[in-house]
């Protein structure tokens, strides 16, 4: 019988879900890693699975010899994975330049996150009743009101004690959460323990830099408890704070879409701009990243445009003086 302790499992687990790319680089290297604090350990041999595996140099024991090859494949890996992610960032910037905002659903594995993400955005990502379904971030546009857009990302489950060697090979992955402009943290409310998990993502969020993030608790999987109904919960400033829905019902959906929209109108922004006939390129741009709800042309080769923004877009029409943005808004 093959013997085999937690993290082994979780890896395994990992391993058999990766389907990126660079979720299997990162599955490889937490393997590699953890493999190699068990030779640390004591571990004189180390089973040969992996194609690729030297010799034994001169004067060599096999803990060095493993070691060394195992220290010389983690390099490797590393080396693939920064240029995965250097890729990945400009994505990321890409995403950036389209400005739009960013929902990530977070939460304990389990909870509902790919099914809510289905049910949001009518995609169609693998859900499943077992550990760590999702290991790749999966991004969405996700319309939420007539004016405004958001993209939304389904991210890996968080689990208690997620060893520290998959925190860190995750760290890339999770950096989606930390990024985002929200997060809509995913609760199983039909767990009796989900104070303790609530506590262990918030934990993990705090370490991947997402602690300032805002957030909305979605207790998910309501059609699972008697007695509960959709409900949504505000601070003394009126911000939602938590939400009961079931993702598998529908129930509730509205009021988280309500919600997000209650997040995000303060965002946009109404404006009359004028352009000259030289602004042909930052028209373009305001087609791109802005709704344009009217638009007449002046008669001397320029636009009079009624735009709606975001605020964090408004910075495009700062190139326009004054007297050619009116304010409305
Ligand atoms: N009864 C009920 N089951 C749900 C609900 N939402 C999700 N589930 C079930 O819970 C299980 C896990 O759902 P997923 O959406 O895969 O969970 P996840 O949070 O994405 O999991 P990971 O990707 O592993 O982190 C599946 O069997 C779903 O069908 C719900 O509202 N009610
Ligand atoms: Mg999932």
């Amino acid at each position: 019988m093959r013997v085999i302790d937690r993290i082994g499992l979780i890896l395994d687990i990992f391993a058999q879900r990766a389907q990126s790319f660079e979720g299997k680089l990162q599955v490889e290297l937490a393997q590699l890693r953890y493999l190699s604090t068990r030779l640390v350990r004591g571990w004189t041999h180390l089973e040969r699975q992996k194609g690729g595996i030297g010799l034994r140099g001169p004067g060599e024991t096999q803990l060095e010899t493993d070691k060394r090859l195992i220290a010389d494949r983690i390099r490797q890996i590393q080396k693939r994975l920064e240029k995965v992610e250097r890729q990945r960032n400009q994505g990321r910037s890409a995403r950036r330049r389209a400005e739009l905002p960013v929902v990530s659903l977070v939460g304990y594995t389990n909870a509902g996150k790919s099914t809510l993400f289905n049910a949001l955005t009518g995609a169609g990502v693998y859900a499943a009743n077992q550990l760590f379904a999702t290991l790749d971030p999966t991004l969405r546009r996700l319309p939420i009101s007539s004016n405004l857009t958001v993209i939304l990302a389904d991210t890996v489950g968080f689990i208690r004690q997620l060893p520290h060697e998959l925190v860190a090979a995750f760290r890339s992955t999770l950096k989606e959460a930390a990024d985002a402009d929200l997060l809509l943290h995913v609760i199983d409310a039909s767990d009796e323990r989900s104070d303790e998990t609530i506590a262990e993502v918030n934990r993990v969020l705090g370490e991947i830099g997402a602690a300032e993030v805002r957030q909305i608790q979605v207790y998910n999987k309501i059609d699972r408890v008697v007695d509960l109904e959709p409900q949504i919960e505000r601070n003394a400033s009126g911000e939602v704070t938590k939400i009961w829905l079931s993702a598998k019902t529908g129930a509730g959906l509205l009021l988280l879409e309500q919600a997000l929209e209650g997040v995000f109108r303060r965002e946009v922004i109404h404006r009359r701009v004028h352009l000259g006939p030289t602004s042909a390129g930052l028209r373009a741009r305001l087609y791109s990243t802005a709704r344009v709800l009217k638009e007449e042309s002046d008669g001397a080769g320029g636009w009079d445009l009624e735009v709606e923004l975001l605020k964090r877009n408004v910075k495009l029409l700062q190139d326009l003086d004054e007297s050619q943005v009116s304010m409305n808004g």
